[in-house]
């Protein structure tokens, strides 16, 4: 039994990660095996852990083995919410910080920090009718993370990303600790909706689709590449505009749909966790690990754009390229751009004007 244990453990290490059954289980062989020196030990935080997006994050990132501490930080109730996580017999001891008095001890020696904090949107409302509440609140987590945590990931998930990157950016250069290989907007959820639009439209297996998502996570500036999506299922013009449509809309159709309240969660937090777990293997140093995210970029003329990135122990290893683009991917991406500078523009003046 201990053998066949260890030999799964030993699986699952070489695909980067303890499998589910091996994270769950309190054998003394598996505690052995995670307070061994194979596994790294990593820090993460979620800031905002209360909130709609925030619970449901912090489950799932108390489920990664990869996770050794989970600091659940919000302005209030994470006691709550880390006491009940905190039962869960995984790997991660957690706990709960409320109020900026306790913001110091829920980011120091934090190795990735997630940032679902800040107000969602209402029916009626865009992304960037969120920027006069939500760039506050980022620009003083940034501040914070600047302070005790400079080396962390940072993984952006409040709204509108396609500003609150840049204002990270700028945070982080006011205090001298800017990586650009370490700051990423979370576009994930754009992935995920792609894939799972697709498979419905084209009837092939979801598990196997793959589909780049580029640009920013707005509106129009989101940009699915479904000429380049596998498996190819050869659909019609007409379906491929529909799907790109629904993509870009993904987000309002959960808005309208909520009525009121709030947006995305449960599939955000999914979303999170995905690219927060691909970042976990960059740092440990897992090969081939690539997903969309909004990064500094040098891949158009815009200074943040969303595209395939390889991940590696410094966080960013490499951006890269759009590939071949259809006609009406290409129309995309000129249209895109006029939105998506001025969103990086008002992030900037933003930052540096307070
Ligand atoms: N990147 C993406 O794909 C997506 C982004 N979002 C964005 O995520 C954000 C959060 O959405 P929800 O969780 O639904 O909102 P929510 O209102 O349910 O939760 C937000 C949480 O942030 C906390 N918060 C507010 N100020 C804070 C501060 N200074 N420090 C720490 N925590 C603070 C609140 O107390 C609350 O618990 C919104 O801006 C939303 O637009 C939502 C879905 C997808
Ligand atoms: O639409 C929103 O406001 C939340 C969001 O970013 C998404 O669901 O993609």
């Amino acid at each position: 039994m201990k053998v066949a244990m260890l030999r799964s453990i030993q699986a699952s290490l070489r695909r980067g990660a303890p499998s589910a059954a091996a994270a769950s289980s309190s054998s003394p062989v598996l505690r052995r095996y995670y307070s061994s020196e194979s596994t790294p030990e990593r820090k993460v935080a979620v800031l905002g852990a209360a909130g709609g997006i925030g619970q449901p994050l912090a489950l799932l990132m108390k489920l990664n083995p990869l996770v050794s501490k989970l600091s659940l930080y919000d302005i209030a109730g994470t006691p709550g919410v880390a006491a009940d996580v905190g039962h869960i017999n995984t790997r991660s001891e957690v706990s709960g910080y409320a109020g900026e008095d306790q913001l110091r001890q829920a980011l120091e020696g934090c190795d990735l920090v997630i940032i679902p904090a800040g107000v969602p949107r209402k029916p009626g409302m865009t992304r960037d009718d969120l920027f006069n509440i939500n760039a506050g609140i980022v620009q003083s987590l940034c501040t914070a993370i600047a302070k005790y945590c400079p080396h962390a990931l940072v993984n952006m998930i409040s709204n509108p990303v396609n500003s609150t990157v840049p204002i990270a950016a700028e945070v982080f250069k006011k205090a001298r600790t800017y990586d650009e290989k370490r700051l990423f907007g979370v576009t994930t959820l754009d992935v995920v909706r792609a894939k799972t639009f697709y498979a419905g439209k084209a009837n092939v297996p979801v598990a196997k689709v793959n589909v780049p998502v580029v640009g920013g996570h707005a509106g129009i500036t989101i940009l699915p590449l479904f000429s380049q999506v596998t498996p190819s299922a050869n659909l019609a013009d007409e379906d491929i505009k529909a799907l790109t449509k629904r993509t870009q809309d993904g987000g309002t159709e959960v808005v309208e749909a909520k009525a009121g309240k709030g947006s995305a969660t449960l599939s955000m937090a999914y979303a999170g966790a995905l690219f927060a777990d691909a970042c976990l293997k960059g740092l440990n140093g897992v090969p081939d690990v690539v997903e969309c995210s909004y990064v500094q970029s040098s891949i158009t003329e815009l200074p943040f754009f969303a595209s395939k990135v390889r991940l590696g122990k410094n966080g960013v290893e490499e951006v890269l390229g759009l590939g071949p683009l259809s006609d009406f991917e290409k129309e995309g991406l000129e249209a895109l751009k006029p939105e998506l500078k001025s969103s990086i523009e008002k992030g900037i003046k933003f930052a540096n004007q307070s």
